[in-house]
């Protein structure tokens, strides 16, 4: 079920008026639902129900609110963290540490150390080098890291080529032909506790094949290991999973691909684990924004300039992504338009000839979908600021990231004296 619902010809978030957020904390700003949040991490989880006791690890970097992370925690969800930021995060959202894993390919030597002091769950090693370095930082501190080796299964994830991170050229994980020498090392120093294996192909997936071809390649690994001497009790099998950003597009459902994962790894004898993100945030969040003014464009369609830019919604400038836009009060008719923010960029374009809901300056819109990699994503480019972010809950709503005005950007520098 949709929280995002037209209600007497207004659209509302859960049973809050958009038009009320709108005028009580200004736009643009992001608008969570904490309903839709609950419901898809049910619903995840009841999709991996064939499973003894999963592991659901929530991708932290697809929506870091501090609130957002608090809902999925009530949740029993742990977090998957990629730098000593979101760890910060999880930790202070109330994550316990054990059910924290810290994936990345750049930890640097104080994140793994704050990990380490932290007691988190397990580190997502991905590389031999990273290994070693952890190995030596948990000695020295009479520390013992529980660990799994990422694996790169040289698999095509067929998605977009900026987030697909499972071919051989790409930096994560180490090569599936050298896992288990590196695994076997790594097993014998004695800051570590190599427990498992860890593989994400990719996000934003439409197709569940190449998930099961790389989950059957750790698989192989997994039965490689055992068969070399090596213990292995979990497996990380990443997140990826797409969500539909254009009504009436469809994507594998989760039940579809838990049923997957169930067939795939039913004789695996390990605690699985899984990391995600999009499928649970994605839906969960619009971009509420208000049209400035339509301006025409010779004979084309008007360019609509929204308050909203690339700076505070980036997936269509960096991927071309598609977001759908609808108004908060439509009031039947229709129109085309390229849709743009204000940024001194030709690529700060949402949307080129797209036929959407006839908008005038000062009517409110939204880009739908954009709980997942939304807010994360922003910069304060051109001097905007950084975008503000709610959480709707029923009735009643709170402004769980203050809007950060370009002036209190500007206090953070300095002109040095010897400029004078
Ligand atoms: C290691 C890792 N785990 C989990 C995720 C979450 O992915 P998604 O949001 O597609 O579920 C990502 C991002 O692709 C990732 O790099
Ligand atoms: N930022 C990407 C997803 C990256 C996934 C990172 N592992 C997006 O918006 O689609």
């Amino acid at each position: 079920m949709d929280h995002f619902q037209l209600r007497d010809g207004v659209l509302h978030a859960e049973d809050v008026p958009l038009p009320r957020i709108a005028d009580e904390v200004g736009t643009p700003v992001y608008v969570y639902s904490r309903a839709t949040l609950t419901r898809h991490a049910r619903v995840f989880r009841d999709a991996l129900g064939e499973l003894d006791n999963p592991h659901i690890a929530f991708a932290v970097k697809s929506n870091p609110n501090l609130a957002v992370l608090k809902v999925l925690a009530n949740e029993g969800y742990g977090a998957d963290v990629v730098s000593g930021g979101e760890l910060t995060r999880a930790l202070k959202a109330g994550m316990k540490p054990e059910d924290i894993v810290f994936s990345g390919v750049g930890k640097t030597h104080a994140e793994l150390l704050q990990g380490l002091e932290a007691g988190i769950g397990q580190f997502n090693i991905e590389s031999e080098e990273e290994g070693y370095e952890l190995a030596a930082i948990a000695e020295r501190h009479g520390k013992r890291a529980a660990c799994a080796l990422r694996v790169n299964p040289d698999v095509d994830a067929r998605t977009h080529e900026k987030i697909s991170t499972g071919k051989r050229e790409n930096k994560f994980g180490v090569p599936l032909d050298r896992a288990a020498e590196i695994y076997a090392r790594l097993a014998e120093e004695d800051g570590l506790d190599m427990r498992g294996v860890a593989v994400h192909i990719g996000s934003q997936l439409g197709d569940l094949e190449p998930l099961e071809t790389a989950f059957g390649k750790l698989g192989a690994l997994i039965a490689e290991l055992r068969a070399q001497g090596c213990t292995v009790t979990h497996a990380d099998l990443g997140g990826g999973l797409g969500v539909p950003y254009k009504a009436g597009e469809t994507l594998p459902a989760p039940t579809e691909y838990g049923a997957m994962v169930a067939r795939v790894t039913k004789d695996w004898d390990v605690r699985l684990m899984f990391e995600p993100g999009r499928v649970i945030a994605g839906n969960a969040g619009v971009l509420l924004t208000r049209v400035i003014r339509s301006k025409r464009s010779g004979n084309g369609p008007p360019f609509m300039v929204v308050d909203a830019a690339m700076n505070d919604l980036a997936r269509p400038a960096m991927y071309g992504a598609w977001h759908d836009f609808a108004a908060v009060a439509p009031s039947g008719d229709r129109m085309t338009a390229h849709i743009v923010g204000p940024i001194c960029e030709t690529g700060d374009t949402f949307a080129m000839d797209r036929e959407c809901d006839a908008l005038v300056a000062g009517d409110l819109a939204v880009f739908r979908t954009a709980g997942a990699y939304g807010a994360t994503m922003a910069s304060s480019y051109n001097s905007r600021g950084f975008v503000a972010e709610v959480l709707v809950d029923g009735d009643k709503y709170a402004v769980v990231a203050d809007r950060i005005a370009a002036s209190a950007i500007m206090d953070a520098e300095r002109v040095p004296e010897w400029l004078a």
